[in-house]
């Protein structure tokens, strides 16, 4: 148990504040599942070797805890499932959303069964697919990528619907969560459920502000995914400019996240041939006279224009790669763009985005890797103006094709 003051349950007033509290996913047995026969349908294009993924993302998870300097810092997810289990109806929901979500699998041949697991039981089915009876569902190895499973908005939550049948029961196994865990008790009636019909994966949404939010429109995020989710933020938030970014529909910018993060308010990695080069492919969205029934879309030719002309502030880009295109695609491939901002300065990426840090050091970053940024600081947080980016050595995470944003989904930060 903690001794510090409890953080809200949910609270992200932007992008890099400060961080409370963030969801994680160490890699597990569902991870080792992965083989050649199904890497593909479970979106992963190589084979981790588990051992060290799991050591890398611990690092990952050590950062964070001496950062925050807070116990609570850190949560697994499969933790919060476990407890979330605790409540029959907790397990019942979890099952009923799994036969729902996905018809096709066929699981109500054994929905008695299944709702007669116990919790052990069902967090097994849950993340590796395998029961005690006949019946199989695919593993998660992708719920290391929490930062998919929903998006925090101010004190609101949207629930993401995945856009892939690998990732379907991640989004269940979020829905549990927020609906049974009591940790969320309090802030239930802000949790935003999304039509059906639409997908909304949480690594297209980033909080620029409590007024702006950007959404990708991408292989994972449908239009009518963006459309819903910046209705539901502009009539149930403080929410004023919603920022759609159109992008390729393809596996190396899936995500919003894959191509453009912020390291402080006013500094962007950014995959410049999407983010630069790119041009009539942003819109603002807005409420026409605060009536979300009738949304306006105001079309701006780049997302720096479009940034700029809502937030009135003025934005420096860090090229994800520098200036050479080839390393930029290289490094984009890699979650060069993806870094994850501990708190306004202090970020994290893969060590091998060489190119990104010398990129980050001319902007003025001390470049530091993770081992020595622990021994340093131990548990006492650097002090909040320096600006640094920590090296993390991910040569195993960074083929699951997701970086350190993509493995976090911060719950709390402070303004
Ligand atoms: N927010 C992100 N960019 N997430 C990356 C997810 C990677 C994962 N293998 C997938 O294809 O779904």
């Amino acid at each position: 148990m903690s001794a510090e003051p409890a953080v809200a349950p949910l609270h992200i007033p932007s992008e890099t504040g400060p961080l409370q509290q963030v969801v994680v996913h160490t890699p597990g047995e569902e991870m080792a599942l992965v083989s050649p026969e199904n890497a593909e349908e479970l979106l992963f294009d190589d084979i981790l070797f588990v051992e060290e993924a799991r050591e890398e993302h611990a690092t990952l998870v050590r950062l964070f805890q001496a950062a925050v300097g807070r116990d609570d810092a850190v949560l697994q997810v499969t933790a919060l499932l476990h407890e979330a289990f605790d409540a029959d109806e907790a397990r019942t929901a979890f099952v009923d959303g799994l036969i729902e979500r996905m018809p096709y699998r066929n699981f109500e041949a054994y929905e008695s069964e299944l709702k007669g697991l116990d919790a052990d039981g069902l967090l097994r089915f849950a993340t590796t697919g395998q029961a005690p009876f006949p019946v199989t569902a695919l593993p998660t190895p992708n719920l290391m990528f929490t930062r998919d499973l929903s998006a925090v908005v101010g004190g609101h939550v949207l629930l993401s619907h995945a856009a892939t049948a690998a990732r379907a029961p991640e989004s269940v196994i979020m829905e549990t969560i927020y609906a049974h865990h009591p940790r969320f008790d309090e802030v239930r009636e802000n949790v935003i459920e999304l039509p059906d019909d639409v997908s909304f994966e949480g690594g297209d949404l980033l909080v620029v502000d409590e007024r702006v939010v950007l959404i990708g429109q991408s292989e994972r995020t449908s239009l009518g995914g963006v459309l819903a989710a910046a209705r539901e933020l502009l009539e149930r938030t403080s929410v004023e400019h919603v920022i759609m970014v159109n992008l390729p529909k393809a596996r190396y910018c899936m995500h919003l996240d894959t191509v453009f993060t912020f390291a402080d308010p006013e500094t962007c990695v950014v995959f410049p041939p999407i983010i630069e080069d790119a041009q009539d492919h942003t819109f603002v969205i807005e409420a026409v006279d605060g009536d979300t029934s009738d949304l306006r879309l105001r079309p701006r030719r780049t997302l720096r224009e479009a940034l700029e002309d809502v937030t009135g502030r003025t934005y420096s880009f860090v090229k994800c790669g520098g200036d050479d295109p080839v390393r930029q695609r290289r490094e984009q491939w890699t979650d060069g763009a993806n870094l994850f901002a501990i708190r306004p300065g202090l970020v994290v990426g893969y060590d091998r985005n060489r190119a990104t840090y010398d990129a980050l050091r001319a902007e003025g970053f001390h470049v530091v890797d993770a081992e020595s940024f622990l021994d340093f600081y131990g548990d006492t947080a650097p002090s909040s103006d320096a600006r640094i980016a920590v090296r993390l050595s991910g040569n195993e995470l960074s083929r699951g094709r997701g970086g350190p944003r993509c493995m976090t989904m911060p719950l709390a930060r402070t303004a």
